[in-house]
């Protein structure tokens, strides 16, 4: 029998997502953060789940997207980008724009839509692998591993309400947070966002980390906080326990010099964020290894095509994430088990996440989420859960609708503003 997959519906649910009080550079995490939920619905009933970013730049792209979907094959993956080029952005939301205090790195239309185009294609591989009673990763072209390796990604942070992990603010907290994350999820290595603590001080938390977790692999990202003096410094002090340092300094320059001078290994989800960026950032060798985020790479496809071009290069690849729910691990999940050159653990949020919109929470084991077999992503939409967010988001006056780390610092310290960089 042969189905029909023409898309007939799209339906778009702004929500906002319980975030604990995490440090970074540019400020703390609001209390609520905007996601967006995206369900692709074809003529025979199949209903295939995308996420991404929530904040309004996001979403006033969606409404026009979504309507030049509606008549389209859920397998036109080419038209669908076709149709998001033609999406028109605001200059104003580019120009002169940092994203969440350029933790996000470049801002620029394309990766507007790109971030918005990233939902709609993980739905409608989400559609077509239920269609067809085949994962996403088939479609994909096939898993090369049966699970997937993810880091602990640990915060400085303060204490929050209904929040089990307590405050982190010195070298004991981090080890003490990194022991829960092993303890409740198995991980084995970890990565701590710095940036937040005089770098002496997050070396020293480095050093803790190493002392209670021998041979582990380690990596520190401060956000590009610090100038190249201080990034070799900070790089010679931890070259023997780091797998990498991840985005030390800001710009490629920058990067360039201290991935020459330190010899210590650079990540980056700030200085290669594009395409367009890869040449110069690769040429110069100012990264050793890309994180890719499939929400602003433009999806599971592209992440595919970043993880060619990087073992071109002898480049590394591995993941980056924001805040995010289970859909959005299902899809990296996918996309990750079909990638032959991902060498390192993946980050990921979902831990700090203590709501999801699905039936059942994606589990960690050893550290690793194990590849769904399921037809598409392999989860199932809670549509209460999901309502109940959505009406959150309903309910905001506006505070949370837009992620912005420095506002919410300055409720509690009414003089902050985000630094600027190099910060030390
Ligand atoms: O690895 C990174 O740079 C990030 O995950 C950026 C994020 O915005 C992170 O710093 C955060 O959520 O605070
Ligand atoms: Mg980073």
């Amino acid at each position: 029998m042969t189905r029909d997959l023409t898309i007939t519906d799209v339906t778009l649910t702004p929500i906002l997502v319980a975030d604990p009080p995490l440090l970074n550079t540019a400020g703390i995490h609001q209390p609520y953060t905007p996601r967006l939920i995206v369900e692709v619905v074809t003529a025979d009933g199949t209903t295939g789940l995308g996420e991404t970013y929530g904040d309004t730049k996001y979403l006033e792209l969606t409404r026009p997207l979504a309507e030049q979907l509606v008549g389209r094959q859920v397998s036109d993956l080419n038209g669908l980008f076709g149709a998001a080029d033609e999406v028109v952005v605001d200059a104003s939301r580019v120009t002169g724009q940092a994203d969440v205090g350029g933790l996000r790195g470049v801002q620029t239309a394309d990766k507007l839509r790109l971030s918005v185009v990233s939902a709609f294609e993980v739905a409608c591989l989400d559609a077509l692998g239920k269609a067809l009673g085949l994962p996403v990763h088939a479609l994909l072209g096939g898993k090369v591993r049966d699970a997937v390796e993810y880091s602990a990604y640990l915060f400085y942070k303060r204490s929050g309400e209904n929040d089990t992990w307590g405050a982190a603010l010195d070298p004991a907290g981090i080890v003490e947070q990194a022991r829960a994350f092993t303890e409740r999820y198995g991980f084995t290595s970890f990565k701590l966002k710095g940036g937040v603590f005089p770098p002496d001080q997050e070396v020293a938390a480095v050093k803790a980390l190493a002392a209670a977790f021998p041979g582990h692999p380690l990596r520190l990202d401060p956000n590009g906080a610090w100038s190249v003096e201080t990034s070799l410094k900070v790089a010679e002090e931890l070259r023997d326990v780091l797998e990498y340092l991840e985005d030390p300094a800001t710009g490629v320059p920058a990067m360039a010099e201290v991935a020459a001078k330190s010899g210590v290994p650079l990540a980056t989800n700030m200085c290669v964020t594009t395409f367009d960026e890869i040449k110069e950032a690769f040429t110069q060798g100012a990264v050793q290894v890309v994180l890719s985020d499939h929400h602003y790479w433009g999806g599971l496809r592209n992440t595919q095509q970043l993880a060619s071009i990087c073992r071109a290069f002898g480049v590394g690849v591995s993941m980056h994430s924001n805040t995010h729910l289970g859909i959005s691990l299902a899809a990296m999940t996918q996309v990750a088990a079909t990638v032959p050159n991902l060498h390192h653990a993946c980050d990921s949020h979902y831990p700090w996440q203590s709501e999801d919109v699905l039936t059942e929470r994606l589990t960690f084991d050893g550290g690793k989420v194990a590849v769904s077999d399921a037809p598409g992503l392999g989860v199932a939409l809670d549509r209460e859960k999901l309502a109940f967010l959505h009406q959150r988001w309903l309910d905001d006056d506006g505070t949370y609708k837009d992620r912005d780390d420095a506002a919410a610092m300055r409720l509690t310290d009414p003089h902050w503003t985000t630094p600027a960089v190099p910060r030390w």
